[in-house]
Order: structure tokens, then sequence, then C-alpha cells
């Protein structure tokens, strides 16, 4: 039988394909990988719409414990439903590998990623560098790697996408110490946050080359779904714009051909 990664697409529950809907209605066991992104209607509104009950996959059946995933997978159909593509920015290669291994049959059914939906904001695909991750900085720990891939892209004029850091399942420094289990509520960090960091960044990096509180850049909330907001400014304005729910990504512009730029202009702040 079969083992099948399904990409969910990236707005609703209708955004599934009627490839992937068959393969979940005929699945033995479905699972949803619950901690590299999500859909905002939540787990209930897709077993409504799929007509299935769903498991919930976090990181560590996915990564520790895929014995439980490909169970029985060489008798029955299972299925590892994933919100976006499989393949995209995450990939999912490890539990493909794994599958291979013990010689279980796998199929992609495909479906939009946040890497090429992103193209909604007009910028070409083609003239985007390396994608890079924004994670949450703490107190004592702020990473400004990122800045020289985006400075590295700037010079090459291409844009750069950064996603946004997820945080589901963490514990606190106390509970983890006393060994309990009690998670905070998950995290997803918004525009407006990864603006701030990459603004100190800039500062403490005190470079006028490369990226500037004046570059050009884009937010993005919630692409694909109805509440999709777009906005296009100057990083030091981006970081006050109101984007509404998450999740959020961020796009800073390179060279911007006449096309990108008209395309944008729909998205500037009204004043
Ligand atoms: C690991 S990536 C997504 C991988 C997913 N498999 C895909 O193909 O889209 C997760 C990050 O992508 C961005 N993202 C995902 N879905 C989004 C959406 N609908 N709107 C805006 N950003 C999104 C966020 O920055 C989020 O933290």
């Amino acid at each position: 039988m079969v083992f099948y990664l399904i990409g969910l697409g990236l707005g609703n529950p209708e955004d599934v394909t009627v490839k992937g809907l068959n393969a979940i209605k005929s699945a033995q066991r479905v699972y949803l990988e619950a901690y590299t992104s999500i859909l905002t209607c939540g787990k209930e509104a897709l077993e409504e719409y799929y007509g299935r009950s769903i498991i919930l996959a976090d990181r560590d059946m996915v990564e520790q414990n895929s014995e439980e995933l490909l169970r029985d997978a060489k008798k029955s159909d299972v299925a590892f439903l994933v919100v976006g593509d499989p393949f995209g920015a995450t990939t999912h290669s490890d539990l493909v590998l794994r599958a291979v291994e013990q010689d279980i049959p796998y199929r992609v059914i495909h479906n939009a990623s946040i890497m090429n939906a992103v193209g909604c904001c007009g910028l070409q695909l083609y003239n985007f560098g390396e994608t890079i991750s924004i994670v949450f900085w703490t107190d004592t720990w702020k990473p400004t790697s990122f800045c020289d891939k985006i400075d590295e892209n700037l010079k090459r004029g291409m844009h750069t996408l950064c996603l946004l850091d997820i945080k589901v399942k963490e514990q606190s420094i106390e509970n983890l110490m006393r060994g309990r289990k009690v998670f905070e509520p998950p995290r997803y960090m918004t525009s407006n946050l990864a603006c701030s960091q990459l603004l100190e960044a800039i500062e403490s990096k005190n470079s006028e080359t490369g990226l500037t509180k004046e570059t050009m850049c884009v937010s993005l909330a919630a692409v694909g779904s109805d509440e999709q907001k777009i906005v296009a400014a100057p990083l030091k304005e981006l970081v006050n714009c109101e984007l509404g729910p998450t999740l959020h990504s961020l796009i800073i512009t390179g060279t911007l051909h006449p096309m990108e730029l008209d395309f944008l202009k729909q998205f500037y702040p009204k004043t």
C-alpha cells in the first residue's frame, strides 16, 4: 500500500486538491503535521470537510517516532498532511527516506506553497535569492547572520523571502527543569517583530551598505485565505503597519523591475 504526503495548500480546507482529498478518504490513518505551518481554520474544520478524523503529528512523532507514523503502511494507505506543499521550505525528506528504507511505497500530492504563493505581491519568483528564516530573539541570543544572506542577495539585485519563526510545544526553562510537561501557548512571529529585529540588527552592524531602514519591504499575511493582506513600505515604516492574523512572511526587495514596482504600488499603506 502507499504512504501519501499530501499538501493542503495555504488558505482554507477547500484548497486540498481532488487527488489529495481522494487519498485522504481512502487512507486508514490520517496525520496532520502540526509544527512547521498551520491553517488557521484548525483541525476540526479540516475533519469536518474531509469527513475523517485526524491525528496531530508533532515534531517528536515525525522526527523521533516515525515507526508509529509508518506503522502498517505496507498493508494499508496512510496519509500525512502538510500545510502548503510537503516539499515547500520544510522538505520532510527524512520521513520519505525512512519509508524508502522500509520498502514502503510513497506518493507526493503537491499543492501551493508559501515559496511560490508569494508571487501574489507581484515580485517575480525568478528574482528571488536564498530564502532565510528569522527566529525569535531572546534577551541573550540575538543572531544576525541572516543579514549577511540578505546582503548577498541584495548585491545580486535579488529579493529575499523571510520565513518567520513558529514556536509550538515550547516549555519554559522552569517547567523543563522540574520535568513538568506543561507547554507554552504557540507563538507565530509577526511581520512587525521581524521588522523590528531587522532594524535592531542593522543598527548593531552600523553599516550603510546592503539592507538599510529605507529598503523597500513587503509583508504578507494569511496568504491564500480570505484574510490575506499585503503591505509594501520601507522597512522603517513597515515595522508599524498592522497586518492582521498570522501567519506572516516578509520580503526584502532587491532591484525592482518597473512592472514589479507598479504592482507593488497597490499595497502602499493608505495615508
Ligand atoms: C516552514 S514554512 C511553510 C512550509 C509549508 N510546507 C509551505 O509549503 O508553505 C512556514 C512559514 O512560512 C510562512 N507562511 C506559511 N504559510 C503562510 C501564509 N499563508 N501566509 C503568509 N506566510 C506564510 C510563515 O512565515 C511561516 O512561519
